[in-house]
């Protein structure tokens, strides 16, 4: 995809009058001689969940870390909220970054703080607040994602694995973001906490306008709650789209994940409630 690739119009309107929150260009990272990223563009627009995919080691993670600032690039653009992170003050960064929510794989909480210390971190970091207030945001963060409200004073040692990622959701949601990142969030789970992970997400998208980039490989999440899929091929996003533009689209891997036996045991690969506002407009690159 770049900005000059050709894009599929949706029923709510041209996909380019709406808000991109997010925007990689021409994004390159290598460690040493292994190039992991190259010429890689995407953009990620406001309200939509977006899926990204891609195989085993082809970078998923690092273009995550990448985009958090958390890894060097050699090269590209990266646009958060429309501004151009290398080009703004020290004080102008620390607000983009409190507009950012992020939940790593396997939750990432400190072993040693509760449930309520663990969503307060932000808050402690980049917030002054009285305790009081804090407790209360805590309290509304953990009703807010499902979880019991004698959760908020646990150990996540003495939490479920879908506790956990609720609990680690719950501090990504700390500071009210505008765009979270998730990396695998329904990993370890079982069918039903996966599925029960996914429609918290939607709702959190439909409530609070929450813009999510996900990296998965979980098909059902996929098929169910995501707006659009952005693959992760050849060092860079080989196609985005819908699923449906996913299954026309030609390439090996593309083909055999989404038309793949795992995919074809899903009984409704495209049900009608995906259809959202969210989902207006669809972009497709050429697979080199
Ligand atoms: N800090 C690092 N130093 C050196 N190489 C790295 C580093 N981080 C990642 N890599 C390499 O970058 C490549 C992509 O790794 P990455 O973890 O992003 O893959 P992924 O797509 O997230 O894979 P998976 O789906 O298996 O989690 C791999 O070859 C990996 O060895």
């Amino acid at each position: 995809m770049n900005q000059q690739t050709p894009s599929i119009d949706g029923e709510h309107g041209p996909a380019d009058e709406r808000e991109v929150v997010l925007s990689v260009r021409d994004v390159h990272v290598a460690f040493g001689s292994n190039v992991v990223l190259d010429k890689l563009d995407l953009d990620v627009y406001r309200g939509e969940i977006l899926g990204f995919v891609g195989g085993s080691g082809t970078g998923k993670s690092v273009l995550m870390r990448a985009i958090l600032r958390l890894l060097p690039r050699q090269k590209g653009e990266i646009r958060l909220l429309g501004a151009d992170y290398d080009k703004v003050d020290e004080a102008t960064r620390v607000e983009l970054d409190m507009r950012l929510g992020v939940l790593f794989q396997h939750g990432a909480l400190f072993s040693a703080l509760t449930v309520r210390e663990n969503i307060q971190v932000p808050m402690r970091e980049y917030l002054d607040l009285p305790k009081v207030l804090m407790d209360e945001l805590a309290e509304l963060k953990v009703e807010m994602v499902g979880l019991a409200p004698d959760a908020i004073d646990k150990y996540p040692s003495e939490l479920s694995g879908g506790m956990i990622k609720r609990a680690a959701l719950a501090r990504a949601l700390a500071l009210d973001p505008d765009l979270v990142f998730l990396d695998e969030p329904t990993s370890g789970l079982d069918p039903i906490g996966a599925a029960e992970f996914d429609e918290l997400i939607a709702r959190l998208r439909d409530t609070m306008g929450l813009t999510v980039y996900m990296v998965t490989h979980d098909l059902d999440s996929l098929f169910s709650v995501c707006d659009r899929i952005a693959v992760l091929g050849n060092k860079h996003v080989l196609v985005n789209g819908t699923v449906e533009d996913m299954l026309s689209f030609d390439d090996p891997w593309v083909q055999s994940y989404f038309r793949g036996k795992r995919a074809r045991m899903i009984p409704d690969r495209l049900p009608a409630s995906r259809t959202t506002p969210q989902q207006a407009g669809s972009q497709k690159s050429e697979a080199t």
